[in-house]
């Protein structure tokens, strides 16, 4: 904040952003800078009878639309095996098929929350956690950061058991938009996606006994044999609640919209293929969704750098 208490303007650029993610995990030609092992699918978005309510959006006016999805673990490695710790928490990133012929995106992940309040705050935690090392001398860059950042250490700590499927983890938006419905009402809110199959964890031991790619392997024989289900929700801000700070969760308490239903029926035949043309940009809105959280241009201006490079 400055002193009018006007939020800040961002300082990190999208590149150093970019940069600070390949100092955490390392380059990887082809790969993403961070949730670099995914796999795509396909299925189809269905509006819930409130969605119209809440925006007059084109994907939520009753008609259902063609999605493509992706699953990820997080680290910016492209092998890291899927029972590794750093491959919580998992990512799923939907690309809404608009009937005017363009895309609209939400990127979600499967933890309530963000270790960062800014793209600030987050290109100072990677730095940090880019400079660990065994020869760091004690306090390391790493130890003073999150000494002096509680809820970053709490992310960072936070129990993120291995999930038995993507299908079967609640997934989370996090930032907050701004829904506008066709008569101009006024919603604040953060996505939020819960499995139809409910949610169901691996202990660490059932984990370990899993293969690399358990998770790849489990999406396709699932959704070979029926739909993966997701209800996508919008859960509404109360007055209180802040807007631009996604490293603080909502209260469960809070009214929930039902969207409407992901319903994914097949995995693409060539996902490696399919994953490296796509872009999901989080600021890719139609009429009837705007950005409320600063950190959802950030994200968008980034994106593309970490896309541009994995073309080279
Ligand atoms: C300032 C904050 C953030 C930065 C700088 C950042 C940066 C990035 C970058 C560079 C990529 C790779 C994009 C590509 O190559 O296509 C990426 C992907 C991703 N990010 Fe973020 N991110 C941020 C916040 C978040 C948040 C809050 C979430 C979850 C709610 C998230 C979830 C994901 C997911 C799921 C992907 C993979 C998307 C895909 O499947 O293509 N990120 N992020």
């Amino acid at each position: 904040q400055t002193p009018s208490g006007a939020p800040a303007a961002q300082t990190s650029t999208p590149e150093q952003l970019v940069d600070a993610l390949n100092g955490v995990f390392g380059k990887h030609p082809g790969a993403r800078a961070v949730h670099a092992k995914g796999i795509v699918l396909e299925g189809t978005f269905t509006p819930g009878a409130q969605a119209s309510g809440v925006s007059k959006a084109p994907h939520l006016q009753g008609t259902a639309v063609p999605v493509t999805v992706r699953f990820s673990d997080f680290a910016g490695i492209p092998d890291i095996p899927d029972n590794h710790e750093l491959a919580s928490p998992r990512g799923f990133a939907i690309k809404f098929r608009l009937p005017d012929g363009s895309d609209s995106d939400i990127v979600a992940h499967s933890f309530n929350g963000f270790p960062s309040p800014t793209a600030d705050d987050f290109h100072d935690l990677l730095v940090a956690l880019g400079s660990r090392g065994a020869n760091a001398a004690k306090p390391t860059p790493l130890d003073t950061y999150l000494a002096a950042h509680p809820v970053a250490k709490a992310f960072l700590t936070a129990p993120k058991p291995p999930p038995e499927s993507y299908g079967t983890l609640p997934y989370f938006g996090v930032n907050t938009f701004k829904f506008v419905n066709g008569a101009g009402k006024v919603t604040y809110g953060r996505y939020q996606f819960q499995p139809v199959a409910g949610a169901h964890f691996l202990s660490g031991a059932e984990a370990a006994k899993r293969a690399a790619d358990y998770l790849s392997t489990e999406i396709r024989a699932r959704v070979a044999q029926a739909p993966v289900s997701f209800r996508m929700l919008l859960q509404v801000a109360a007055a209180e609640d802040k807007l631009d700070d996604p490293s603080i969760a909502w209260p469960d308490t809070r009214q929930t919209v039902e969207l409407g239903t992901i319903s994914i029926t097949k995995a693409v035949q060539d996902s490696d293929a399919a994953q490296r043309q796509l872009l999901f940009l989080p600021n890719a809105l139609p009429a009837g969704i705007e950005v409320q959280d600063p950190m959802i241009d950030a994200r968008s201006a980034a994106y593309p750098v970490s896309y541009g490079r994995r073309q080279q």
